[in-house]
């Protein structure tokens, strides 16, 4: 008798590697950040093949109620004085929220509505963090190791990048207490 294949995808808690199961992968340079960090030229002066940030998800249905989970491994680093950052977005289904989950190493959440008012959540292993709709989401990593957090957000959220044409409200950058927020 041949018995059901009953084994779930698994991700490794301490690493966010995903073990098994039909993966989706992108990649996302510093060439594919023009015009994201505040110095430009720092951008520009570094290597533009250099990974700032690798997504893979699970292949799951985008349908109407199903959802998606992915972990983003942000790696460590800066430009000019800004820590590595993902591009960020808004779900271009505007009503449609996401859970984070810190997995290693240590960062920020920025997360900002549609009035333009922008708050930060510190990410770390075990952290928790309920984006609502209607909100913008940012990861800035601030540490000095790769930052992993596992996502699990709707098929149907998609993403809207061109709401954040002129970026967010604030900026996270090195400081002699580690971080400072400065703002646009
Ligand atoms: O889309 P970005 O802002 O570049 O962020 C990269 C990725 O981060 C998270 O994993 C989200 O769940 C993804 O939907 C997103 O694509
Ligand atoms: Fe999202």
């Amino acid at each position: 008798m041949n018995l059901p294949d009953i084994q779930p995808p698994q991700v490794d808690w301490a690493s966010g590697a995903f073990a098994d199961g039909p993966l989706l992968s992108k990649s996302t340079r510093l060439r594919d950040l023009a015009g994201i960090f505040a110095d430009e030229p720092a951008r520009q002066q570094l290597p533009g093949e250099q990974v700032i940030y690798d997504v893979e998800m699970l292949a799951t249905s985008p349908a109407e109620g199903e959802l998606y989970t992915g972990v983003t491994h942000l790696y460590p680093g800066r430009v000019g004085g800004e820590y590595f950052m993902t591009r960020g977005h808004f779900h271009a289904r505007r009503e449609q929220g996401e859970v984070y989950f810190g997995l290693r190493g240590n960062g920020l959440l920025l997360l900002q509505n549609e009035q333009g008012e922008a708050r930060l959540e510190k990410v770390f292993t075990g952290s928790v963090h309920i984006i609502p709709g209607f909100t913008a989401h940012r990861l800035i990593n601030t540490g000095g190791e790769v930052l992993s957090a596992l996502a699990v957000w709707p098929g149907v959220a998609g993403h809207d990048y061109a709401a954040l044409a002129n970026g967010f409200a604030l900026r996270v950058m090195v400081s002699s207490e580690g971080w400072e927020v400065h703002h646009d």
